[in-house]
Protein backbone atom coordinates (compact mmCIF):
# COMPACT_ATOMS: atom_id res chain seq x y z
CA UNK A 1 0.00 0.00 0.00
CA UNK A 2 1.42 3.41 -1.06
CA UNK A 3 2.43 5.56 2.35
CA UNK A 4 -0.12 8.71 1.75
CA UNK A 5 1.53 11.96 1.52
CA UNK A 6 -0.66 13.93 3.91
CA UNK A 7 -2.19 12.44 6.65
CA UNK A 8 -4.70 15.30 8.22
CA UNK A 9 -6.67 13.52 11.49
CA UNK A 10 -9.15 15.52 13.53
CA UNK A 11 -8.51 19.58 12.57
CA UNK A 12 -10.60 21.95 14.48
CA UNK A 13 -10.37 25.55 13.89
CA UNK A 14 -12.31 27.74 16.69
CA UNK A 15 -12.45 31.34 15.73
CA UNK A 16 -14.04 32.47 19.14
CA UNK A 17 -17.88 30.78 18.54
CA UNK A 18 -17.59 29.65 14.81
CA UNK A 19 -15.92 26.46 14.12
CA UNK A 20 -14.13 26.98 10.72
CA UNK A 21 -12.38 23.85 10.39
CA UNK A 22 -15.14 21.14 12.05
CA UNK A 23 -13.34 17.76 12.37
CA UNK A 24 -11.73 16.89 9.13
CA UNK A 25 -9.80 13.63 8.47
CA UNK A 26 -8.10 13.15 5.11
CA UNK A 27 -5.44 11.19 3.88
CA UNK A 28 -3.52 12.57 0.02
CA UNK A 29 -1.69 9.78 -1.77
CA UNK A 30 1.46 11.19 -3.76
CA UNK A 31 1.05 11.75 -7.23
CA UNK A 32 -2.71 13.04 -7.34
CA UNK A 33 -4.70 16.39 -7.67
CA UNK A 34 -6.25 17.03 -4.75
CA UNK A 35 -9.36 19.33 -5.07
CA UNK A 36 -10.90 20.75 -2.24
CA UNK A 37 -14.63 22.52 -3.56
CA UNK A 38 -17.26 24.10 -2.09
CA UNK A 39 -19.12 27.70 -1.71
CA UNK A 40 -17.22 30.93 -0.21
CA UNK A 41 -16.80 30.60 3.64
CA UNK A 42 -16.93 26.96 3.88
CA UNK A 43 -13.29 26.33 5.32
CA UNK A 44 -10.76 25.43 2.26
CA UNK A 45 -8.63 28.58 3.01
CA UNK A 46 -8.55 27.70 6.65
CA UNK A 47 -7.83 24.37 6.50
CA UNK A 48 -5.43 24.39 3.23
CA UNK A 49 -3.89 27.19 5.18
CA UNK A 50 -3.04 24.76 8.47
CA UNK A 51 -2.17 21.63 6.05
CA UNK A 52 0.80 24.71 4.88
CA UNK A 53 1.79 24.89 8.14
CA UNK A 54 0.67 28.65 7.87
CA UNK A 55 -1.60 28.19 10.66
CA UNK A 56 -2.07 26.25 13.36
CA UNK A 57 -4.89 24.08 14.55
CA UNK A 58 -7.17 24.37 17.66
CA UNK A 59 -6.69 20.43 17.52
CA UNK A 60 -5.86 17.78 15.40
CA UNK A 61 -3.23 17.01 13.31
CA UNK A 62 -1.00 16.83 10.00
CA UNK A 63 1.60 14.44 9.07
CA UNK A 64 3.83 14.35 6.38
CA UNK A 65 5.23 11.27 4.69
CA UNK A 66 4.46 9.73 7.95
CA UNK A 67 5.99 12.16 10.11
CA UNK A 68 4.96 15.67 11.86
CA UNK A 69 6.03 18.15 9.54
CA UNK A 70 9.65 18.98 10.05
CA UNK A 71 11.64 22.09 9.11
CA UNK A 72 12.31 20.14 5.78
CA UNK A 73 8.38 20.69 4.62
CA UNK A 74 8.69 24.16 4.05
CA UNK A 75 11.76 23.24 2.04
CA UNK A 76 9.92 20.47 -0.33
CA UNK A 77 6.67 21.91 -0.72
CA UNK A 78 5.43 25.34 -3.21
CA UNK A 79 2.46 27.63 -2.03
CA UNK A 80 0.76 29.27 -3.99
CA UNK A 81 -0.87 31.98 -2.80
CA UNK A 82 -4.38 34.01 -3.51
CA UNK A 83 -2.88 37.30 -2.59
CA UNK A 84 0.71 37.86 -2.33
CA UNK A 85 2.75 41.57 -2.67
CA UNK A 86 5.21 42.14 -5.66
CA UNK A 87 7.99 44.59 -5.90
CA UNK A 88 6.72 47.09 -8.63
CA UNK A 89 9.93 48.33 -9.49
CA UNK A 90 11.07 44.62 -10.15
CA UNK A 91 10.84 42.67 -13.71
CA UNK A 92 9.18 39.36 -13.75
CA UNK A 93 13.03 37.63 -14.42
CA UNK A 94 14.44 39.93 -11.25
CA UNK A 95 11.41 39.22 -8.94
CA UNK A 96 11.78 34.60 -9.64
CA UNK A 97 16.01 35.25 -9.31
CA UNK A 98 15.42 37.61 -6.08
CA UNK A 99 12.88 34.86 -4.64
CA UNK A 100 15.30 32.06 -5.82
CA UNK A 101 17.68 33.09 -3.37
CA UNK A 102 15.89 32.35 -0.48
CA UNK A 103 15.83 28.25 -1.58
CA UNK A 104 19.21 26.16 -1.47
CA UNK A 105 18.15 24.16 -4.76
CA UNK A 106 16.57 26.05 -7.72
CA UNK A 107 14.72 25.31 -10.66
CA UNK A 108 16.06 26.53 -13.78
CA UNK A 109 14.45 30.24 -14.21
CA UNK A 110 14.35 30.27 -17.93
CA UNK A 111 12.22 26.89 -17.86
CA UNK A 112 10.12 28.16 -15.45
CA UNK A 113 9.69 31.15 -17.29
CA UNK A 114 8.87 29.18 -20.48
CA UNK A 115 6.17 26.32 -18.27
CA UNK A 116 4.23 29.48 -16.97
CA UNK A 117 4.07 30.97 -20.08
CA UNK A 118 5.70 34.32 -19.16
CA UNK A 119 8.78 34.64 -22.16
CA UNK A 120 6.94 37.42 -23.55
CA UNK A 121 6.83 39.83 -20.15
CA UNK A 122 10.17 37.99 -18.61
CA UNK A 123 11.37 41.93 -18.85
CA UNK A 124 7.93 43.77 -17.72
CA UNK A 125 7.83 45.32 -14.55
CA UNK A 126 5.53 43.41 -12.20
CA UNK A 127 2.99 45.95 -12.34
CA UNK A 128 2.68 46.25 -15.71
CA UNK A 129 1.50 43.04 -16.39
CA UNK A 130 -1.90 41.40 -16.99
CA UNK A 131 -4.09 39.49 -14.07
CA UNK A 132 -3.47 35.78 -16.03
CA UNK A 133 0.57 36.93 -16.01
CA UNK A 134 0.32 37.63 -12.27
CA UNK A 135 -1.37 34.55 -11.23
CA UNK A 136 1.25 32.94 -13.30
CA UNK A 137 4.30 34.47 -11.61
CA UNK A 138 2.37 33.44 -8.73
CA UNK A 139 2.31 30.17 -9.71
CA UNK A 140 6.39 29.78 -11.18
CA UNK A 141 7.41 31.53 -7.79
CA UNK A 142 5.22 28.07 -5.83
CA UNK A 143 7.53 26.13 -8.19
CA UNK A 144 11.03 27.80 -7.41
CA UNK A 145 12.06 25.09 -5.33
CA UNK A 146 11.03 22.00 -7.48
CA UNK A 147 8.40 20.82 -4.99
CA UNK A 148 6.93 17.52 -5.04
CA UNK A 149 3.71 19.28 -2.99
CA UNK A 150 2.45 22.06 -4.62
CA UNK A 151 -0.67 23.96 -2.87
CA UNK A 152 -2.77 26.57 -4.91
CA UNK A 153 -5.32 28.04 -3.17
CA UNK A 154 -8.33 28.79 -6.10
CA UNK A 155 -5.26 29.71 -8.93
CA UNK A 156 -7.82 30.65 -11.40
CA UNK A 157 -10.38 33.19 -9.49
CA UNK A 158 -11.24 36.07 -11.08
CA UNK A 159 -9.35 35.64 -14.47
CA UNK A 160 -10.88 35.54 -17.89
CA UNK A 161 -11.89 32.10 -19.83
CA UNK A 162 -8.41 32.02 -22.07
CA UNK A 163 -6.24 32.98 -19.02
CA UNK A 164 -7.99 29.96 -16.97
CA UNK A 165 -7.15 27.68 -19.42
CA UNK A 166 -3.62 28.72 -19.66
CA UNK A 167 -3.83 28.01 -16.17
CA UNK A 168 -5.29 24.64 -16.64
CA UNK A 169 -2.75 23.82 -19.10
CA UNK A 170 0.22 24.81 -16.82
CA UNK A 171 -1.14 22.90 -13.92
CA UNK A 172 -1.59 19.51 -16.15
CA UNK A 173 1.97 19.60 -17.36
CA UNK A 174 2.54 19.85 -13.44
CA UNK A 175 0.45 16.97 -12.76
CA UNK A 176 1.60 14.84 -15.44
CA UNK A 177 5.71 15.13 -13.85
CA UNK A 178 3.58 13.22 -11.27
CA UNK A 179 3.83 15.75 -8.57
CA UNK A 180 1.28 16.31 -5.84
CA UNK A 181 -1.45 18.99 -6.33
CA UNK A 182 -3.77 20.38 -3.31
CA UNK A 183 -6.04 22.76 -4.86
CA UNK A 184 -8.86 24.44 -3.74
CA UNK A 185 -11.44 26.17 -6.09
CA UNK A 186 -15.17 26.58 -6.22
CA UNK A 187 -15.27 26.41 -10.04
CA UNK A 188 -16.48 22.84 -10.44
CA UNK A 189 -15.51 22.55 -14.16
CA UNK A 190 -11.90 23.26 -12.53
CA UNK A 191 -12.27 20.37 -10.48
CA UNK A 192 -13.65 17.94 -12.84
CA UNK A 193 -11.10 18.71 -15.34
CA UNK A 194 -8.19 18.85 -13.12
CA UNK A 195 -8.86 16.65 -10.20
CA UNK A 196 -8.46 12.56 -9.68
CA UNK A 197 -9.59 13.29 -6.39
CA UNK A 198 -11.76 15.78 -4.22
CA UNK A 199 -13.17 16.87 -0.88
CA UNK A 200 -16.48 18.50 -0.71
CA UNK A 201 -16.49 20.73 1.72
CA UNK A 202 -19.19 22.66 3.58
CA UNK A 203 -19.94 24.58 6.83
CA UNK A 204 -16.61 23.14 8.31
CA UNK A 205 -16.94 19.91 7.75
CA UNK A 206 -16.35 17.24 4.44
CA UNK A 207 -19.54 16.09 3.12
CA UNK A 208 -18.59 14.07 0.07
CA UNK A 209 -15.16 12.56 -1.26
CA UNK A 210 -14.11 10.34 -4.22
CA UNK A 211 -13.13 10.84 -7.66
CA UNK A 212 -15.65 13.37 -9.57
CA UNK A 213 -17.04 11.07 -12.27
CA UNK A 214 -17.95 8.41 -9.19
CA UNK A 215 -19.32 11.17 -6.87
CA UNK A 216 -21.66 12.28 -9.64
CA UNK A 217 -22.66 8.55 -10.67
CA UNK A 218 -23.17 8.09 -6.82
CA UNK A 219 -25.64 11.13 -6.30
CA UNK A 220 -26.88 11.89 -9.23
CA UNK A 221 -26.74 8.98 -11.57
CA UNK A 222 -29.32 10.72 -13.91
CA UNK A 223 -28.78 12.79 -16.82
CA UNK A 224 -31.89 15.05 -18.44
CA UNK A 225 -32.72 15.47 -22.35
CA UNK A 226 -35.34 17.97 -23.49
CA UNK A 227 -36.87 17.34 -26.58
CA UNK A 228 -39.58 19.51 -28.63
CA UNK A 229 -42.66 17.69 -28.05
CA UNK A 230 -43.55 18.14 -31.97
CA UNK A 231 -40.09 16.45 -32.54
CA UNK A 232 -40.42 13.42 -30.21
CA UNK A 233 -41.24 9.76 -31.93
CA UNK A 234 -45.17 8.89 -31.05
CA UNK A 235 -45.32 6.64 -27.82
CA UNK A 236 -41.78 7.48 -27.25
CA UNK A 237 -41.63 3.31 -27.17
CA UNK A 238 -38.54 1.84 -26.25
CA UNK A 239 -36.89 5.14 -25.05
CA UNK A 240 -34.84 4.13 -21.72
CA UNK A 241 -35.88 6.69 -18.95
CA UNK A 242 -38.60 8.20 -17.38
CA UNK A 243 -40.64 10.36 -19.20
CA UNK A 244 -42.49 13.08 -18.69
CA UNK A 245 -44.61 16.27 -20.79
CA UNK A 246 -43.96 19.61 -19.53
CA UNK A 247 -46.07 21.76 -21.87
CA UNK A 248 -44.31 22.16 -25.00
CA UNK A 249 -41.43 19.92 -24.17
CA UNK A 250 -40.98 16.18 -23.47
CA UNK A 251 -38.26 15.87 -20.79
CA UNK A 252 -36.51 12.30 -20.76
CA UNK A 253 -34.62 11.87 -17.07
CA UNK A 254 -32.11 8.68 -17.60
CA UNK A 255 -29.63 6.88 -16.25
CA UNK A 256 -28.32 5.95 -20.20
CA UNK A 257 -27.95 9.29 -21.75
CA UNK A 258 -26.24 7.58 -24.93
CA UNK A 259 -28.40 5.00 -24.81
CA UNK A 260 -31.49 7.60 -25.36
CA UNK A 261 -29.31 10.20 -27.44
CA UNK A 262 -28.94 7.23 -29.87
CA UNK A 263 -32.87 5.91 -30.03
CA UNK A 264 -33.51 9.31 -30.41
CA UNK A 265 -31.41 9.81 -33.33
CA UNK A 266 -32.39 6.10 -34.45
CA UNK A 267 -35.67 7.36 -35.02
CA UNK A 268 -35.05 10.73 -37.05
CA UNK A 269 -35.00 13.16 -34.35
CA UNK A 270 -32.90 16.73 -35.00
CA UNK A 271 -30.28 16.45 -32.89
CA UNK A 272 -30.18 20.48 -33.16
CA UNK A 273 -33.34 20.71 -31.42
CA UNK A 274 -32.32 18.25 -28.32
CA UNK A 275 -31.08 19.77 -24.83
CA UNK A 276 -29.01 17.12 -22.78
CA UNK A 277 -27.94 17.80 -19.68
CA UNK A 278 -25.53 16.04 -17.72
CA UNK A 279 -25.21 16.44 -14.10
CA UNK A 280 -21.80 17.86 -12.73
CA UNK A 281 -20.52 18.19 -9.15
CA UNK A 282 -22.65 21.73 -8.62
CA UNK A 283 -25.44 19.36 -8.81
CA UNK A 284 -23.79 16.95 -6.19
CA UNK A 285 -23.63 19.75 -4.26
CA UNK A 286 -27.16 20.74 -4.80
CA UNK A 287 -28.53 17.44 -3.91
CA UNK A 288 -26.14 16.99 -0.76
CA UNK A 289 -27.02 20.18 0.87
CA UNK A 290 -30.23 21.77 -0.84
CA UNK A 291 -28.18 24.99 -1.62
CA UNK A 292 -26.52 25.95 -4.63
CA UNK A 293 -22.69 26.35 -4.28
CA UNK A 294 -23.09 30.53 -5.53
CA UNK A 295 -25.87 30.97 -3.26
N1 LIG B 1 -8.75 34.90 11.10
C1 LIG B 1 -10.06 34.68 11.18
N2 LIG B 1 -10.77 35.13 12.23
C2 LIG B 1 -12.10 34.88 12.34
N3 LIG B 1 -12.82 34.20 11.41
C3 LIG B 1 -12.17 33.74 10.33
C4 LIG B 1 -10.75 33.95 10.16
N4 LIG B 1 -10.39 33.37 8.98
C5 LIG B 1 -11.51 32.83 8.45
N5 LIG B 1 -12.57 33.05 9.25
C6 LIG B 1 -13.94 32.59 9.02
O1 LIG B 1 -13.90 31.19 8.87
C7 LIG B 1 -14.84 30.76 7.86
C8 LIG B 1 -14.12 29.97 6.79
O2 LIG B 1 -13.31 30.87 6.04
P1 LIG B 1 -12.36 30.39 4.85
O3 LIG B 1 -11.66 31.61 4.32
O4 LIG B 1 -11.53 29.27 5.32
O5 LIG B 1 -13.42 29.87 3.79
P2 LIG B 1 -13.22 29.50 2.25
O6 LIG B 1 -13.97 28.24 2.03
O7 LIG B 1 -11.78 29.51 1.92
O8 LIG B 1 -13.94 30.68 1.52
P3 LIG B 1 -13.50 31.49 0.18
O9 LIG B 1 -13.81 30.58 -0.96
O10 LIG B 1 -14.39 32.68 0.23
O11 LIG B 1 -12.03 31.83 0.31
C9 LIG B 1 -15.52 32.03 7.33
O12 LIG B 1 -16.74 32.20 8.04
C10 LIG B 1 -14.53 33.12 7.72
O13 LIG B 1 -15.19 34.36 7.91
Amino acid sequence: MTQPLLEITDVRKQYKSLCAVDGVSLSIDPGTCFGLLGPNGAGKTTLIEIVEDIIRPTSGTVRYKGHPRGSNFRQEVGIMFQQTALFSYMTVFETLKTFARLYDHCDDIDRLIRLCYLNEVGQQLNDRISGGQKQRLLLALALLNRPDLIFLDEPSTGLDPQARRNMWDIITTIKAQGRTIVLTTHYMEEAEKLCDDVAIMDKGQIIARGEPQALIKTHCPQATVTVPTSEFPEGGDGIEGFIRQHGERIVIRTQNVNGVVGQLLARGVDMRVVDVKTPNLEDVFLKLTGRSLRE
